[in-house]
């Protein structure tokens, strides 16, 4: 049997050597398709290779009737509807590690650029100009280097400007002091970073979490005369703000490889002189072409003769016998994981999941990806799924331990989850109550029974007369309607803790002030 593989982005002739050696695929390259031409020749497809310019839609999986595994040469997914994706039964390979070099590469040099204003001098020289008063730049050297996501390229920047002898300050959820340490590099939060940095260096996937993380409150509370560097993704700066800071001479310079929309030509943005920019070229060499390319083309290969993959994004790997026994608990599972995650913002260094009575009987590593996946969605959004859960929890040092009992305290089922951070411990546990569906049933040491779904408050207070009241009063003042409400304590007038459902969607921000009232210590905003 001949399967199809359609290329639409440029690939690299050698990268995909693999797919021309494979008797069994044939393989088309029409890398300037409209729209509608893609839509029609994708029915006949079993493969669709890309990199980051064709927009693989709903409408085009939905299209791709024969669709089978769409390869991503590059780390970002974002071009690929993966829910539609998975929906459809669709897996989603990237290569995740062929571009990290190049792309950091690209990042040090966009930093050297900016500093020694290289592309305006070699502008006005190209037009006949010889200014040398103009273009006067500043040094690396001793100046600090705020990184924003330290992944694989965010790590391999840090390393390098190291080299230049810059000092080098970064935020990332999953770096603990130790490893800051280990690093040669100091750590502290987003403001810590952004306050101490002459250059700021962003190396986050975009999420809800990170779009606009650079806006006008954050440019407010950096150095006069900061350098912005993003050639990660666009949007995780406010294009717009930068555009402002830059005019008002708070942002000395700014240089860009990604845009909020791509192609990024008519943005006022480019027409000042502070700022330089490439056309979102931060993979764009010999090498990291090549390596992408044979990285996805390998796994095709491999998937078309029925073996593993090395690099997907959304495949579900369990099998058929496993799945019927464990599979009405993936969602309670991937919640409590959620849950936890909102619960704290320290770092997590620590998962603890146990299963109790029959599901100890079964092979519930689905179940412990799953539970990962929802702690870790917070900072990795669509990037984690149950396959490469467990993969980041190793590369970020989080220790994964897997317990089974049969002993499960009165409940057929039980999964408890704990998490630990350096200074904390945060525990829930859940189950599937028979025709009731999945219930959360203990937080910490509190019994509760709490539907997980929808949007929650999680709230620490004093066992007092009055603090339920006061909560209920200011919620109604701002409009808040509350659905569903459990008390639970461990002691009279000693600590306890209030699980509120609520109709809307709530920021943390938002619920801040709740603290501020007489015996309340804590607000949590959490939707699962
Ligand atoms: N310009 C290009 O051509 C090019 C090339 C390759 C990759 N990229 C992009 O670069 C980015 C980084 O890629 P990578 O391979 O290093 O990914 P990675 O997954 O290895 O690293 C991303 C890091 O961001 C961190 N993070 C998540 N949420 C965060 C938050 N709110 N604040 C701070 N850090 C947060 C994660 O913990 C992780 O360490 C991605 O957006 C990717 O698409 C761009
Ligand atoms: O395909 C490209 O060149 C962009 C790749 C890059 O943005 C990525 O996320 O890997």
């Amino acid at each position: 049997m001949t399967f199809h593989i359609l290329i639409t982005d440029p690939l690299s002739e050698e990268g995909i050597y693999p797919l021309r050696q494979a008797e069994n695929l044939a393989i088309t390259i029409a890398t300037d398709l409209s729209k509608e031409a893609l839509l029609e020749t994708i029915k006949d497809v079993d493969a669709l290779l890309v990199r980051s310019q064709t927009q693989v839609t709903r409408e085009v999986i939905e299209a791709g009737k024969n669709l089978k595994i769409i390869g991503r040469a590059g780390v970002g997914v974002d071009n690929i509807d993966l829910d539609a994706a998975t929906e459809n039964g669709i897996i989603v390979v990237n290569a995740p590690d062929g571009n990290t070099n190049s792309a950091a590469e690209h990042t040090i040099a966009m930093m050297t650029a900016l500093a020694r204003k290289i592309p305006q001098a070699f502008n006005a020289l190209k037009n006949g100009v010889w200014d040398r008063k103009t273009y006067i730049g500043v040094e690396l050297k001793n100046k600090t280097l705020g990184v924003i996501g330290l992944g694989r390229i965010g790590a391999e920047v840090a390393a390098r400007a190291k080299g230049q002898r810059m000092n080098v300050i970064a935020y990332d959820p999953f770096l603990t002091e130790e490893k800051a340490k280990k690093m040669g590099i100091d750590f502290g939060t987003v403001d810590d970073v952004i306050q101490a940095a002459d250059f700021i260096t962003v190396h986050t996937p975009l999420l809800k979490e990170t779009r606009h993380l650079l806006n006008e409150e954050a440019f407010y509370k950096m150095k006069d005369g900061v350098q912005i560097i993003n050639c990660a993704r666009g949007g995780i700066i406010d294009e717009d703000a930068l555009y402002n800071a830059i005019v008002s001479g708070k942002v000395a310079g700014a240089a860009l490889d990604v845009f909020e929309t791509e192609p990024f030509i008519d943005h006022p943005l480019l027409t000042l002189p502070e700022v330089i920019a490439t056309p979102h070229l931060g993979a764009s060499t010999v090498e990291a072409q090549e390596s992408v390319a044979v990285d996805v083309s390998n796994d095709v290969v491999s998937f078309f003769k029925g073996e593993a993959v090395r690099n997907p994004v959304n495949l579900p790997s369990v099998s058929k016998e496993v799945l019927a026994k464990i599979a009405p608990f993936f969602d309670l599972a991937e919640k409590l994981g959620t849950f936890l995650s909102r619960k704290t913002d320290e770092t997590i260094v620590e998962v603890n999941i146990k299963y109790a009575g029959e599901l100890a009987n079964y092979d519930v590593r689905a179940l412990t990806r799953n539970t990962v996946k929802g702690i870790l969605k917070r900072n990795f959004g669509s990037h984690v799924n149950d396959v490469n859960a467990k993969y980041l929890a190793e590369r970020f040092d989080i220790k994964v331990n897997e317990h089974k009992t049969t002993t499960s305290k009165g409940f057929l089922h039980l999964i408890t989850v704990e998490v630990h951070t350096a200074g904390s411990v945060h525990r829930v546990a859940g189950t599937l109550l028979n025709g009731l569906g999945p219930r959360i049933v203990k937080v910490d040491d509190y019994v509760v029974d709490v539907v997980p779904e929808g949007h929650l408050l999680f709230i620490k207070h004093k066992d007092q007369p009055g603090a339920i009241g006061r909560v209920g009063t200011l919620l109604a003042e701002k409009n808040i309607n509350i659905a569903t409400m459990q008390v639970g304590r461990t002691t009279i007038g000693g600590e306890a803790i209030m699980m509120l459902t609520i109709d809307n969607h709530v920021e943390q921000e938002e619920m801040e002030d709740l603290t501020e009232l007489a015996d309340i210590y804590e607000v949590r905003a959490i939707d699962l």
